[in-house]
């Protein structure tokens, strides 16, 4: 299994076998027994999600969305209650093995056994796989996630950035064409973060299909092509980023003016405009509807001068927010 999957990632065009979708999650529900006193948990509740081979896929949700125990029942630690859930065309039901052997899961806890070496963690966790010793790939591995150096040193001795990427080397070791990591830059500083990340990027265009859970937001926008958010167990939203980004219709006009502005000409107040500072206004407004000329026709009516001007646009994390932060996300999967 590992080598059609090694020879997948290579060339998925020319195999008729390999499906467009990497991941299909279909109506997936996840209820938790009730344990300390406390009733049980619905953590899923009728979760479709589709993934497409070869993305680079976000999975962005607040705490206790359900996004770990989403990937906790793709990787086959979670049972889920009801649903149906394909890894790479294969069933976690009626396919398990081949599932499983579809997807490495680099996981949120950096636990490496700390007196093995990278090379030793690599070839043990590619015997638990049973990918046979010719088919081992470990220098090339390690050579992906920068550790060539490190091949001999206790894990011990890593440091935190470079036990991540062992971690995504870890997860590599069976040539799974999905790699899932969770939250994989939790209390990562900024530099070796940017070094995961070209690792994974460079996965990603290699074909590797990437599911990626962050509390980053600048993260998911600056890698993910598609989005989903999850809120409450349910989806918020799950589409092409640009999509997402467009789905906000605000944005802001920053305009500093050389006059003081005592009180907003009417033509400017028609417009929503504000007086943030004595020589500054802001224009809200909702590019669908109003262009930016009626914008400064109206300043120029207003007899007033630009000095500078600046527009400000949604970002995913104004999105989130709008999505996360009503208390029924039935309301917001309606409108998505
Ligand atoms: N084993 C369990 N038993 C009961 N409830 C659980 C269990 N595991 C998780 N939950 C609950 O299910 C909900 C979803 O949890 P989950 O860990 O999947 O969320 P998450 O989105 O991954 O959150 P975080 O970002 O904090 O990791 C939470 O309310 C959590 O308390």
């Amino acid at each position: 299994m590992p080598r059609d999957h090694a020879s997948s990632i290579s060339t998925p065009a020319q195999d008729p076998s390999v499906p467009d979708n990497a991941i299909e999650i279909r109506d997936v529900t996840k209820v938790y027994a009730a344990r300390h006193g406390q009733g049980e948990k619905r953590a899923l509740d009728g979760v479709s999600i589709e993934i497409p081979r070869g993305s680079f896929f976000g999975l962005l949700g607040p705490n206790g969305a359900g996004k770990s125990t989403l990937i906790n029942i793709m990787a086959g630690l979670v049972t889920k209650t009801s649903g149906t859930v394909r890894i790479w065309g294969n069933d976690i039901d009626t396919a398990e093995r081949a599932a499983r052997l579809a997807i490495g899961v680099v996981p949120q806890e950096l636990n490496l056994d700390p007196f093995f070496t990278p090379r030793e963690l690599l070839d043990v966790q590619a015997g638990l796989y049973g990918v046979p010793k010719s088919e081992r790939r470990t220098d090339e591995i390690l050579h992906l996630v920068g550790l060539t150096d490190k091949a001999e040193s206790y894990a011990r001795t890593l440091s935190g950035g470079m036990r991540r990427r062992l971690l995504v080397a870890k997860a590599m070791v069976h040539a799974p064409p999905i790699l899932v990591l969770d939250e994989p830059t939790a209390g990562v500083d900024i530099e070796l973060r940017q070094q995961l990340w070209e690792q994974v990027k460079l996965l990603n265009q290699q074909g590797t299909t990437i599911l990626l859970t962050t509390h980053y937001l600048e993260e998911a926008e600056e890698l993910c092509d598609r989005i989903a958010i999850i809120s409450q167990g349910q989806v918020a939203a799950c589409e092409p980023k640009k999509t997402l980004l467009q789905r906000l219709d605000n944005k802001a006009l920053h305009v500093t003016v050389r006059e003081t502005l005592g009180h907003l000409p009417p033509a400017l107040a028609a417009l929503g405009a504000e007086i943030a500072d004595e020589h500054k206004l802001i224009v809200r407004y909702r590019p669908s509807e109003t262009v930016i000329g009626e914008i400064l026709e109206a300043i120029r009516v207003a007899d007033l001068s630009i000095l500078d001007l600046s527009t400000e646009e949604a970002d995913l994390e104004d999105i989130f927010l709008q999505l996360t932060s009503q208390p029924d996300a039935a309301a917001n999967r309606a409108k998505a």
